[in-house]
């Protein structure tokens, strides 16, 4: 709804109350209508103020009416009828004006914002665009080209950059309301003509803008069609009258209004707002598990995740101990970390906060931390040797996290006397570049323990999404069947590259096999080993391609041995120019590699298509995570799909994996899982879970109700 009042006697003031953003809702659309005409027909007002309650201007259009028919007055003649009224409008931007906020305020004579205010168009990201005439009077206000790079984009505003931009007419560090308040006052009976931007002329944008813009976008968005439609809507504003490219705005809405990507992309807003309301199988949950303050932090291990954890904590203003055993490492880890948090200064224009890391080679120094991340190598011996002794020279109420990626966090909450103190908290490399932050509770966590390494995470800038204790957690568990999938389509005829082209058509930032030239082969190397799957843990009975039971593909493990790990040695699936070079190119050498390895095994090469690719490599993946949310590892499909959209380059307009199976439909995938599973019975993953199954049988619900077919497993609180 909105409040109306009358101040000075001759300044209406309007105010948008619907908590907690005010978002507008049919409700409040129908109250600003109805409180703008009481304004415009008083005769005692002489001009009008609308701000919003709570030190928020507005969220902008109300998302969650965008799932049923809209009712309501429409936004459009609202704000059309605001800007044609006779007396002076001004909007007072308080915390944020975003989509239809900032679409109102646009419809408005003046805009007055606070400093810390921020200002925006976020449709896009929404898989919309901005359909209340922020894609015809934005580029009347800013000129054609920032007002395209904020559209296609979403990129939020700060106060002073729209000042710069004449987004907003003035910025103030005082009372929004007040300044705005005396600024109406000040204005009334000039002339208001100029401030109607629907009757701007808009002067030519640059030569080739939108050609190279659309270029651009079709090289970034891999596959959204959003920002596509920004682009188009943009050029009607230059190119057609107002009311014409109001009529553009309104039918390219309408294209994508019902699209399965703007679906894909509201659902995804908010699956990253529900998974930070975490609940764990023992009913601990956010609502009621208070966090403890991380004032002081330490890392143990400086290798690359240990130095991006680093460097988030001292971007969050936290003192941290970083901690190396190993001089040669600690030296280097100490220049990188160093090198960073300088380009941070020169970038924010502020001194660099290395003062805030201390580096040390002794873990004695850690005596007085409030909370540890361990960062070693993945090996459970060094690791079970650390938390023994982190068990006795941190203090008791210190929590002692780890950064492992698959290992068994109960076993190391074992050997320490504080198992409830114990969680994990998974990082994704670089951990100053990535938002996943997976936070694993073992058996023994407590609520305290979870909230707290929660809260950091979000103090971080991460995503962190609360997971069950089990090899791989939720990401790398999924990951390793789908990484498997491609390696045994190698086996059967495809190429990297091939496998790559589907998955990167698809909508993923870089195919399967140029991540592990990424990231390294011998990461995998490693926990393979760790798992007895390769190394001197085999059991060499079994024939080469077997091992602990089922199909395996020593594929990755023959390059390893070769010292092809990736862009680090120039070569791994690709070829690079150089070592460390960036730029793969299909290897002969890796191709005949392939040929002589099928021939060895007596494996014919078939053709694989791209749907082949996809359905192998995703749907082995979305069958493991209907088996996590079985056995209770995520609460709820939400949380997967955050891990995936956040974490590992999932096309965020495709949802996430349980979204696109709901998307694709359930029976299809339960049908392909099925035909798979029977063509190789040798792997067993592929056998439909016993939930998919379920959800099957009930007539396949839409993903918002999975919930109610989860196991419930016994609250102990
Ligand atoms: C053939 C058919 C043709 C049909 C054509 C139909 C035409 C329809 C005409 C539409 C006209 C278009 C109008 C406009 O152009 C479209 C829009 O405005 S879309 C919305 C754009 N706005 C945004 O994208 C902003 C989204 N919100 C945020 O970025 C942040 O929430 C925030 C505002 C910066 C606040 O951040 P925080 O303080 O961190 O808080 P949270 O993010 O946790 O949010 C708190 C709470 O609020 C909920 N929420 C936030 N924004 C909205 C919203 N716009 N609508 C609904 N709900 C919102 C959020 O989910 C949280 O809820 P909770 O989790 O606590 O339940």
């Amino acid at each position: 709804m909105a409040k109306y009042s009358r101040l000075h006697g001759s300044v209406g003031l309007i105010s948008l109350a619907n908590p907690p953003v005010n978002a507008l809702s049919s409700v409040v659309r129908h109250a600003i209508s109805e409180k703008v005409a009481k304004a415009f027909r008083d005769p005692e007002v002489t001009c009008v103020v609308i701000c919003g309650e709570n030190g928020v201007f507005c969220g902008g259009a109300d998302i969650r009416e965008f799932a049923s028919t809209m009712r309501g007055p429409p936004l459009v003649p609202m704000i059309d009828a605001i800007e044609e009224g006779e007396k002076p409008v001004v909007a007072a931007i308080e915390g944020v004006a975003f989509g239809g906020g900032l679409e109102l305020a646009l419809g408005c004579h003046y805009r007055i914002a606070h400093y810390k205010a921020r200002v925006g168009l976020p449709e896009v990201t929404l898989g919309l665009l901005p359909a209340a005439g922020g894609t015809q009077r934005l580029p009347r206000l800013t000129g054609v080209a920032p007002a395209l790079q904020l559209i296609t984009t979403g990129r939020h505003v700060a106060a002073p950059e729209a000042l710069k931009l004449g987004i907003v007419d003035q910025v103030t560090e005082q009372n929004t309301v007040e300044v705005a308040v005396q600024f109406a006052k000040s204005v009334v009976g000039q002339a208001l003509h100029n401030r109607r931007l629907s009757l701007r002329q808009l002067s030519c944008p640059p030569d080739g803008l939108f050609e190279e813009t659309m270029a651009q976008i079709k090289q970034r968005a891999r596959g959204a069609v959003a920002p596509i439609a920004c682009v188009q809507a943009v050029k009607a504003a230059a190119t057609l009258p107002f009311k014409a490219g109001m009529d553009k705005e309104r039918d390219l809405m309408a294209t994508l209004f019902n699209s399965g990507q703007a679906k894909a992309l509201q659902y995804s807003f908010f699956a990253q707002r529900s998974v930070a309301k975490w609940n764990l199988p023992n009913g601990a949950h956010s609502g009621i598990s208070k966090a403890r303050a991380v004032h002081r932090a330490a890392v143990i291990g400086l290798g690359t995740m240990g130095r991006g954890i680093v460097v988030s904590l001292v971007r969050a203003g936290i003192s941290v101990i970083a901690m190396e055993t190993n001089e040669k490492q600690l030296h280097t880890g100490k220049k990188m970390v160093i090198a960073i948090l300088e380009k941070d200064a020169q970038k924010h224009n502020a001194a660099p906060r290395a003062d805030l890391v201390h580096f040390t080679e002794r873990l004695s120094d850690l005596s007085n931390v409030d909370l540890v991340i361990e960062a070693v190598y993945e090996d459970m011996v060094l690791k079970k040797d650390i938390f023994k002794q982190l068990s006795m020279i941190c203090k008791p109420d210190a929590f002692l996290c780890t950064n492992t990626s698959a290992l068994n966090v109960d076993e190391l909450a074992a050997v320490t006397g504080r198992p409830e103190m114990v969680v994990g908290m998974h990082f994704f490399a670089p951990a100053h570049v990535m938002k996943l932050l997976e936070v694993v509770y073992g058996q023994h966590s407590s609520p305290e323990a979870v909230a707290t390494a929660m809260q950091l995470g979000k103090r971080l800038g991460k995503v962190s999404v609360a997971v069950g204790n089990c090899p791989g957690f939720v990401g790398n568990r999924m990951m390793k069947l789908y990484v498997e999938q491609a390696h045994f389509l190698l086996e059967e005829g495809a190429t990297p590259e091939q496998v790559d082209e589907a998955l990167e058509e698809f909508g993923f930032a870089m195919g399967i096999f140029k991540v592990s030239d990424l990231s390294g082969l011998d990461v995998g190397w490693r926990v393979r080993k760790e798992a007895g799957l390769t190394g001197a843990g085999v059991d060499w009975k079994e024939p080469p391609r077997r091992r602990q039971g089922r199909r395996y593909s020593p594929l990755a493990d023959l390059l390893c041995e070769k010292g092809h790990l990736g862009q680090k040695t120039s070569r791994g699936w690709y070829l690079y120019e150089k070592p460390g070079g960036r730029d793969p190119k299909p290897d002969q050498g890796l191709h005949s590699f392939l040929v002589e390895y099928r021939s060895k095994y007596g494996l014919k090469a078939r053709r694989i298509d791209k749907d082949e690719v996809l359905e192998r490599c995703l749907f082995s993946l979305i069958n493991e995570g209907f088996c996590i949310l079985d056995d209770g590892i995520a609460s709820g499909p939400e949380d997967v799909d955050v891990i995936y959209v956040h974490g590992y380059g999932w096309p965020r307009h495709r949802g996430g994996p349980m979204f696109y199976a709901d998307m694709v439909g359930l029976s299809k995938v339960l049908e392909r899982l099925e035909f798979y599973h029977q063509a190789h019975p040798d792997v067993p993953y592929l056998k439909p879970s016993p939930l998919l199954r379920k959800l099957v049988r009930n007539g396949s619900p839409p993903i918002r109700e999975w919930r109610e077919f989860l196991k419930r497993p016994h609250s102990h609180l």
